[in-house]
């Protein structure tokens, strides 16, 4: 299913930019003061109305935003270019799911277990900040402000805002002890790092009993369907289904404006293909395109991203395979084509400890603006691990099959574990060992490559 959504007329737009000149006039003027500058941009937004803080006038809650006339008329123009450019252009299949969802959903994906952020609290009022940003502040501001740093602790705080979405808990917490990073607002000490789930819970029905969360990602809703879609499909990969739809985070302590919001649209890709064949029909299209890259090597090294042709990256081994190249190089010409500065953007290649555990490769694309490098799409090859997950927990198999243009004989060696036997060598662990020796002989066809956008990053750019 395919909708052809008409982009909004440019007339609201340019009747909210009449009469600025002035105001642009004076922006210009504060063009070298890049925080003076932002806060100026976002004042003359707010005034418009692209944008308004949610229930303002209760005094808002942070995190929770409005579109207004000029802000709607931006966020239809996105959507209906990125329906256009992705869904259209490449045939995809369109699907729209709740935002309520099951327990039972996102215990299988991981999500109630994993989807945390480290978390620390001011040990007086109890304020809570996100860890990771309170050492990332520190490091930059003390690059910044602080003259009499020497050469080799500069190049300690370097290597911390590098590998910083890397850190466990524990290394978190010994630098903000090592560091004494003490609460913002009060100065008061800080609690050790711990993790806190960002889904906002909720229960479904009256009984109290369902609980339900809202989706913190809209690519469940295509992980569940994938057997209907793949039928939709004529049982054939590859396919790539894709979803826009209102994310729900609740957001540790939100700061940022619109980059870091509790409530926000996401547009996503699901690419289901063979992973004996990642190869891509259509990456010749692409497979020119020069570009920042910015891969993992470079970052642990202290080197800066370079101009990398996307088809070397590819053949040198440096992202993945085709497939993956190949969303990247469509994601380089949608944000070019929407106006992003090419010379702001870059393709950043995820850490070993700050990819998921079942991810191939990961690649961030991460635009320059006012508050340093900003991630606004992520493209990543995770595997089949959501659709194995799903499979185990519902009993039904998410599985694509292949045929062969000949009937095979095939020779297989099948495992069938004597139960007595690992019951009288491993007692108690019987059931974890049986467990194992299943997982490793399960196999499936299917892996996706996932993509993200995030709209409302885009406003703030400059
Ligand atoms: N709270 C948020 N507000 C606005 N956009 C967001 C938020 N969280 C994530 N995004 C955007 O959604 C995209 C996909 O989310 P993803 O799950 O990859 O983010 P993430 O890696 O968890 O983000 P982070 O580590 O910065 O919290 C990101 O590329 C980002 O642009």
């Amino acid at each position: 299913r395919a909708i052809a959504a008409k982009p909004h007329p440019p007339q609201t737009l340019a009747a909210a930019a009449a009469g600025a000149t002035s105001t642009t006039r004076k922006l210009a003027a504060m063009a070298g003061n890049r925080e003076a500058f932002r806060v100026a941009v976002g004042n003359t937004l707010e005034r418009r109305l692209f944008y308004v803080p949610s229930f303002k006038i209760y005094g808002g809650v942070a995190g929770l935003y409005d579109y207004g006339p000029p802000g709607c008329a931006v966020k239809a123009n996105v959507l209906a270019f990125w329906r256009q450019h992705f869904v259209l252009e490449e045939g995809m299949l369109e699907v729209d799911c709740p935002c309520v969802t099951p327990e039972v959903v996102l215990k299988a994906s991981g999500h109630v277990e994993k989807f945390t952020d480290l978390m620390v609290k001011d040990e007086k009022t109890g304020s809570c900040y996100r860890a990771d940003h309170l050492l990332k502040d520190f490091c930059k501001e003390k690059l910044e402000n602080d003259n009499t740093l020497s050469p080799q602790k500069e190049e300690e705080l370097n290597h911390i805002l590098a590998v910083l979405d890397d850190l466990s808990a524990e290394q978190l917490g010994a630098k903000i002890k090592e560091y004494g990073i003490a609460a913002p607002d009060t100065k008061n000490p800080l609690s050790d790092p711990y993790p806190f789930n960002l889904m906002f819970q909720t229960s479904i029905g009256p009984s109290g009993l369902s609980t339900g969360y809202m989706r913190p990602e809209t690519a469940q809703g295509i992980f569940v369907n994938f057997k209907d879609l793949y039928y939709y499909n004529g049982n054939k990969l590859p396919f790539a289904a894709a979803q826009i739809g209102q994310a729900f985070r609740n957001e540790i302590s939100p700061r940022q404006g619109l980059l870091r919001v509790r409530e926000f649209t996401l547009a996503e890709i699901e690419h289901f293909v063979d992973p004996e064949d990642k190869s891509h029909p259509k990456f010749s299209d692409v497979s020119d395109l020069e570009f920042l890259m910015f891969p993992r090597e470079d970052q642990l090294t202290g080197r800066s991203a370079t101009r990398v042709r996307l088809g070397e990256a590819v053949s040198e081994g440096t992202v993945n395979n085709e497939t993956l190249g190949f969303f990247i190089g469509r994601v380089y010409l949608f944000l070019t084509q929407l106006g992003i500065d090419k010379d702001r953007l870059r393709f950043r290649q995820h850490l070993p400890n700050e990819m998921a555990h079942y991810a191939a490769d990961c690649w961030d694309a991460e635009i320059e603006c006012s508050y340093g490098w900003i991630e606004c799409v992520g493209i990543a090859d995770r595997s089949a691990y959501d659709l194995r997950a799903h499979s185990d927990k519902s009993g039904v198999p998410l599985e694509a099959h292949e045929k062969f243009a000949e009937p095979r004989e095939v020779e297989k060696l099948v495992i069938t574990p004597s139960k007595k036997e690992l019951g009288l060598a491993f007692k108690g662990d019987q059931k974890m060992v049986l467990e194992a020796l299943e997982v490793s002989f399960v196999s499936t066809l299917t892996c996706h490559i996932l993509l993200l956008l995030c709209w409302p990053t885009l406003k703030f750019l400059r």
